[in-house]
C-alpha cells in the first residue's frame, strides 16, 4: 500500500482519484436533475473544499452561481469543537437555495453553524452536498442531502483536506496510519 509522510506523520492510501472522481460525476448528476429549476447558490467553505467544488461545478450543466466563505474547526488532527469564521457571508442571500459544499462532514459542528446562520438570513432553504462524510464522528443533529462517500472515523489527508496545512494538493486521499 502505497505510503506518504507529512511533517512528523505517516499516511497510508484510502480513497484513489478514480472513487473521488465517481463519486462526484454521481451527486453532479443528482444536482443537475434535482436543482436545476431552484438557480442555487453554491457555497464553498474554504479552505478544505476547494478541489471538490470546484470539479462538482465543472459537472454542473444548468447556469449556476457560487461564493465562498472561510471557516476553521479543525487543529491538527482534531476538531476543537468550535468554528472560527475567517471570511463570513456577505451577500444577500435572502429567498436563495443555498447549496453548502462541503469536503468533509466530520462531528457537523461546520455544518451546523453554517446552516443556522444562513436560517437567520432568510435563505428559502439549505442543502448540504458533502463529499465525504464519517458518521460515526457525528455530534450534530444536521440533514445531508447529498454524500460522495462514508468513511471511518479516521483522521485523513489529500484532495483539498490538510495536515497543519500540507497534503492539500495530493490527488487521492490518504489515512493516518496506526503506528504514528
Ligand atoms: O464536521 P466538522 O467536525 O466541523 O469538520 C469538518 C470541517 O473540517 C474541515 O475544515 P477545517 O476546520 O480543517 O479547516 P480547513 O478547511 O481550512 O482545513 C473541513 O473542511 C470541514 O469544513
Ligand atoms: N484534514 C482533515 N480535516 C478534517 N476535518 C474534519 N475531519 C477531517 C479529517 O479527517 N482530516
Amino acid at each position: 500500500m502505497k505510503n506518504i509522510q507529512l511533517l512528523d506523520k505517516t499516511f497510508s492510501l484510502s480513497i484513489p482519484a478514480s472513487d473521488i472522481k465517481k463519486a462526484i460525476w454521481e451527486m453532479a448528476e443528482k444536482i443537475n436533475r434535482e436543482l436545476r429549476d431552484s438557480d442555487p447558490l453554491m457555497i464553498c467553505i474554504l479552505n478544505g473544499s476547494f478541489m471538490f467544488s470546484a470539479d462538482l461545478m465543472k459537472l454542473i450543466d444548468f447556469p449556476c452561481q457560487i461564493s465562498f466563505v472561510k471557516l476553521a474547526s479543525y487543529e491538527g488532527t482534531g476538531s476543537t469543537g468550535k468554528v472560527k469564521e475567517l471570511i463570513g457571508f456577505n451577500e444577500d442571500l435572502k429567498g436563495r437555495t443555498v447549496v453548502l459544499l462541503e469536503d468533509i462532514v466530520d462531528t457537523g459542528v461546520t455544518v451546523e453553524n453554517c446552516v443556522n446562520q444562513l436560517n437567520k438570513m432568510g435563505v428559502k432553504e439549505v442543502v448540504v452536498a458533502s463529499l465525504l462524510f464519517k458518521p460515526d464522528a457525528l455530534k450534530k443533529d444536521i440533514k445531508l442531502d447529498y454524500v460522495g462517500l462514508k468513511i471511518p472515523n479516521d483522521f485523513i489527508v489529500g484532495y483539498g483536506l490538510d495536515y497543519n496545512g500540507y497534503g492539500r494538493n495530493l490527488p487521492d486521499i490518504y489515512s493516518l496510519t496506526a503506528d504514528n
